[in-house]
């Protein structure tokens, strides 16, 4: 059993680079328990940034607070600054149903509504209001075509979504997640229930999306961490550990628990 020295850190500054999110100092308890530890992350805008870390390191509890979803559990606590074009979005006062629509989230299982698939996308633009079936036929059209499922549904929208496979429907969730316009699209193991071919197509979607998003995801693939991210941070125990750019994540990190970790070796 290896020992590591847990107090070493080497997190990327990004100094000049352009910042999509920040959080400083982020805290997240559960009751009495701290499952992030003060964390200090910028994401550069218009890439992907991967989190990895073993199981129970905190790296959903720490994506779901990037917008707000740990408010819906009673016992969690989150403190710190979560910074966004300007605002601390982790004050009380922010509209949280305002924000998500910059800061949407794809979960781990795909969940599509009980709709067609065109409902499907327009559900969150019918609510804010738009009618006009044009602007809503040509939101379905280019979020469909963003998400790279347009091809293979635009003659049966009006089908039940829950008539497409696993990786179709995970990716009509990114196209959903996507026809409100974010800036930045989190996503919690998104391909952790689809096969190795969705996977790889879920892998090249999310690369053409980085040209209009900021793609913050949690994976357990290293193999998917290392192909499809420009950033990887390795989470431990609810600290950030090291940060870097994921080339150098994967082949010479600074720190020997990353690199044990990545490698298989870890423990
Ligand atoms: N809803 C919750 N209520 C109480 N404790 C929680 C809750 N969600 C997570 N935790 C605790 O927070 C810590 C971090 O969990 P989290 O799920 O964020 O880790 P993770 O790195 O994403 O793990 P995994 O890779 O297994 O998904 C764990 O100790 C976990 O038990």
């Amino acid at each position: 059993m290896a020992t590591y020295d847990w107090q070493e850190r080497h997190i990327i500054g990004l100094d000049g680079r352009e910042i999509a999110l920040e959080t400083k100092d982020l805290h997240v308890y559960y009751g009495s328990n701290e499952s992030i530890k003060g964390i200090d992350m910028k994401f550069e805008k218009n890439k992907i940034t991967a989190l990895i870390g073993p199981s129970g390191s905190g790296k959903s509890t720490y994506l779901r607070s990037l917008n707000r979803m740990n408010d819906t559990i009673a016992i969690a606590k989150v403190t710190g600054e979560i910074n966004y074009q300007g605002v601390d979005v982790n004050k009380q006062n922010v509209n949280v149903y305002e924000m998500r629509k910059h800061i949407g989230m794809v979960f781990q299982r795909p969940n599509p509504f009980s709709k067609s698939i065109y409902r499907n996308i327009t559900f969150a633009l019918e609510r804010q209001g738009i009618k006009d079936k044009k602007i809503l036929d040509e939101a379905v059209e280019t979020s469909l075509k963003q998400a790279a499922l347009w091809d293979q549904v635009k003659d049966d929208l009006d089908k039940s979504a829950l008539a497409l496979s696993g990786g179709q429907q995970q990716r009509l969730c990114i196209a959903r997640a996507i026809a409100v316009k974010p800036d930045i699209l989190l996503m919690d193991e998104p391909a952790s229930a689809l096969d190795p071919i969705s996977t790889m197509q879920l892998e090249e979607t999310m690369m053409t999306l980085k040209e209009n998003y900021t793609i913050i995801i949690v994976t357990h693939n290293m193999q998917q961490a290392a192909r499809a991210s420009d950033y990887t941070g390795f989470f431990y125990s609810g600290d950030l550990i090291e940060y870097d750019k994921t080339a150098k994540i994967f082949t010479r990190p600074e720190l020997k628990s990353t690199g044990d970790y990545v490698s298989g070796h870890f423990g």
